[in-house]
């Protein structure tokens, strides 16, 4: 809890990393301080930054805890620096650290800026692929949360000209797996039925609109059919996500970001959450990006935030539950 709250033995102890300092990462922390939350939360960041963002939007820190990773250069709103490209995986960095060696229960991200990394000359393509490397785990899911669905991802941050090439049988073997336990151990469904979206239109028309669909997906489905796993498809992407369907799947599993990302943000932009699933650690982030245009404002919503903090207590508590 950030504002007036007792204290409390065992609340779950989370860190929060603020993200790209010229966005709305450190706007959104200085808001948690108006919010009670069932938790201890460390705000990962310069303090400074923090400090000079709340009197910008005229909001009180209160009892903010904040960790203190020092900026490499004064941040601006709107104003994206490269030289404080360091600095934001840094932040990640320590919450890693602190989440691997059970200082705390889980980490949830503010966003971040892909683009600023890469003009740094530091090759990254989101918090995803760095935290798998960061916690050795060499296949991690991402799966979104919100507007009453989960969808999860087989191809993630890449050029849609690369898509067909990365959907391989052992990787969408192993995404399923990991999906599959995950839903599981960490989310208590005991049976989860996934529904599997085609790469093609009409998930490929018998094979006259492309052949991954009988190739790839439909062998890897029956193979883990076999197993017992509950799987539908593959299933034409456009009717994938029917009222009916969503009232009959747990997940559903995209072959590529925006076949899958579009649907759910639609539904739910702004209070969707961002779960990692396949690592040693729980992490959990906000639906939306740096939003330059609002930081500094007071005008961006802490929604997506409060509602990824929430899922990190239950996924902290769900963990605890089965130790
Ligand atoms: N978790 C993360 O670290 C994510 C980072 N990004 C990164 O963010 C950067 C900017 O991405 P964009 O595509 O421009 O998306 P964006 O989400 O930053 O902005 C899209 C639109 O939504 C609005 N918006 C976003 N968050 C909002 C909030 N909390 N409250 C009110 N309005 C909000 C923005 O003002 C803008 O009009 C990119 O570098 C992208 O890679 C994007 C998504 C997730
Ligand atoms: N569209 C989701 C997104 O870009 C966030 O990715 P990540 O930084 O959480 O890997």
């Amino acid at each position: 809890m950030t504002a007036a709250r007792e204290p409390t033995m065992s609340l779950p102890r989370i860190a929060i990393t603020a993200g790209e300092p010229a966005g709305i990462g450190p706007d959104l922390c200085v808001m948690l301080a108006q919010h009670v939350i069932d938790a201890d939360l460390t705000i990962i960041a310069d303090h400074s930054l923090i400090e000079a963002r709340a009197e910008q939007i005229g909001l009180p820190l209160g009892n903010l805890n904040i960790e203190h990773v020092p900026l490499q250069t004064p941040a601006a709103p709107g104003k994206l620096d490269a030289a404080n490209s360091s600095y934001v995986l840094q932040t990640l960095r320590r919450a890693v650290e602190g989440c691997l060696s059970g200082e705390f229960d889980a980490m949830v991200t503010a966003p971040v800026h892909k683009g600023v990394i890469n003009d740094a000359g530091i090759a990254f393509t989101g918090h995803t692929e760095f935290l798998a490397e960061l916690t050795n785990t060499p296949q991690v899911v991402m799966m979104l949360v919100g507007g009453g669905m989960r969808v999860a991802l087989i191809t993630i941050h890449m050029a849609l000209r690369q898509v067909p090439d990365a959907i391989t049988r052992p990787g969408l073997e192993s995404i399923i797996r990991i999906l599959h336990h995950d839903l599981v151990e960490r989310f208590g469904i005991s049976q989860p039925r996934i529904f599997v979206a085609g790469l093609n239109p009409h998930a490929g028309e018998d094979g006259y609109l492309g052949r991954e669909e009988i190739e790839v997906i439909t062998p890897v489905l029956e193979k883990l059919r076999g197993e017992g796993m509950n799987l539908s498809g593959p299933l034409p992407a456009d009717t994938m996500f029917s009222q009916k369907n969503l009232t009959q799947a747990d997940c559903f599993l995209a072959m590529y970001h925006d076949q899958g990302l579009a649907v759910l943000k639609h539904a739910s932009f702004g209070e969707g959450v961002n779960v990692t699933l396949g690592m040693p650690i729980i992490r959990t982030s906000v639906d939306h990006g740096t939003a330059l245009d609002l930081a500094g404002t007071g005008k961006a919503d802490p929604g997506s935030l409060l509602t990824a903090i929430n899922l990190a207590i239950e996924l902290a508590a769900n963990k605890k539950a089965r130790l």
